[in-house]
Order: structure tokens, then sequence, then C-alpha cells
């Protein structure tokens, strides 16, 4: 469970990128953060990881307030997995070496064991695990990315716009091995993207934020279903 509780926090003293910020996530759930440039969605999920910590609010993980916990203890302490918009693998790393980064802190027969789940769960890393991940294409880095940050079993996964740069194929494979993730090991994930219309038919619920807060929440069908939310939020491509 995730409880964002008007978080305010910025990257200067003097402005504040979230301003009161309230939102919830839990369970087997895909939430998607949607809204324009600027807004503060790659902001709220960096302070969630604590890479930025709140000026005020609270946020709490599994129960527990982590408002103040850096991003190193989060993610080794609080059952959080994080994957970046950019740099989120190792190129010169081989596939098998990017998922030892994962687990670095695990003892070495789970890491290992860790890695064979992986594995079944995206056999697309199985058949090249000794190639560096340089030599991926663009959606099985973002694949690569995934596994890597679930090596530890986080129970919340943070992904910064899984979709970025991949033609429309890869896209649906990207998002078929998020449903799969959350289906398999039922990980709460919290999801931003730009392409609205493709994240709704794969998330439970949506918020769509508006100068560093919640303009509008709803279950994703219903928001997918909504004329006015279609023509002011999604570019009405909705078909
Ligand atoms: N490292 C930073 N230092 C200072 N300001 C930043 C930094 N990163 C982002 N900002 C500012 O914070 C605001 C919100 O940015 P953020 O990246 O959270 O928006 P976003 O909603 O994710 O946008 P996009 O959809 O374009 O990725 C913007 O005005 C941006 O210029």
């Amino acid at each position: 469970m995730i409880d964002i509780d008007n978080v305010v926090a910025g990257y200067s003293a003097e402005i504040d990128i979230l301003r009161g910020m309230t939102l919830q996530a839990q369970g087997a759930e895909i939430v998607t953060l949607l809204g324009p440039n600027g807004c503060g969605k790659s902001t709220l999920l960096k302070t969630i990881a604590g890479y930025l910590l709140p000026r005020s609010g609270r946020i709490t993980l599994r129960g527990e307030d982590v408002s103040q916990i850096p991003v190193h203890r989060k993610i080794r302490h609080c059952g959080l997995g994080f994957v970046p918009q950019t740099d989120n693998v190792f190129s010169a790393l081989t596939i098998r070496e990017n998922l030892q980064v994962g687990g670095h802190y695990l003892p070495k027969a789970e890491c290992a064991r860790r890695m064979d789940e992986l594995c079944a769960l995206y056999p697309v890393l199985a058949r090249k695990m000794d190639a560096r991940a340089a030599s991926m294409s663009g959606g099985e880095r973002q694949i690569l990315a995934l596994a890597r940050a679930l090596m530890p079993r986080p129970g919340i996964l943070l992904l910064d716009e899984p979709s970025a740069g991949l033609s429309p194929k890869v896209l649906h494979e990207v998002f078929d091995a998020i449903v799969h993730v959350r289906n398999q090991e039922r990980v709460t994930i919290l999801m931003v993207e730009q392409n609205a219309m493709e994240a709704l038919r794969i998330s439970d619920r949506a918020y769509v934020l508006s100068m560093g807060a919640v303009a509008l929440t709803g279950e994703a069908g219903a928001l997918m279903r909504d004329e006015k939310v279609r023509e002011l939020y999604l570019g009405d491509r909705a078909h």
C-alpha cells in the first residue's frame, strides 16, 4: 500500500513542484499517473522513491511512515522498486550482471534463485543472459530494467514512462510484461505514462495531475469512456 498524504516537495527551496499531492495505491493494482508535461509526475515518483524528501506531508509505504527515508534505504528496506525513465540498465554489463546488480544485497543462493524465477517470467532474458545489455532492443532493455528492479522482490514498483521511445508493437510487449508481473507477483504498480490511452487499458485506476496536485481520479475504464476527460486530458485518442 502506498499512501501519499498532502505532500509538498521541490528541487529548490523557493519553488514547490508538488503542491499538496494526495493519492493511494494498494494490492495488486496498476495505477497510472497522467497529466501535461511538467505537472510533476516524475517528481512525484522521485519523491516516493526518496531522491527528493518532502518539505511537508506524509509518505506511507505498507503502513510505515517513510517520508524522510532516502532512496538507498528505501529500496533496501521498504520493499520499493524504481525503474527510472533513462539510464535504467548498465549497457556495458551483461543481462546476468545487470540482474546481479539488482540483487546485490541478497545472499548468493537467493540471488541465483531469483534470477531463475525472473528468467522464467521473462524468457527473452533467459535466451541472452551473457549478452551485453547494449546489444538489446529498446523493449528488451525495458524488460531487463523491470526485472532488475524486481530482483529484491519489491511489493511496490514505481515505473517512469516504461514506453518512452518504443514503437507501438514493442510498447504492447512491455505493457504485457508489466501486467504479467502484477498477476504473478501481486505487486502494487504506480506508473507514469505519456501514452495515456494505452496505459489506461492496462490500469485499474488513474490520477490526472495538474500543477503539482491531483486534478482528477477514477477507475481507468470510466476515465476512458468519459467524453470530457478524453477531450481535456487524453487528447481524444480513444476508439
Ligand atoms: N532536477 C531538477 N531540478 C530542477 N527542476 C526540475 C528538475 N527536474 C524537474 N524539474 C522541474 O519540475 C517540474 C516538474 O517536472 P517533472 O519532470 O516532474 O514533470 P512531468 O510531469 O514528469 O513532465 P514530463 O511529462 O514532461 O516528463 C518542471 O517544471 C521541471 O522543469
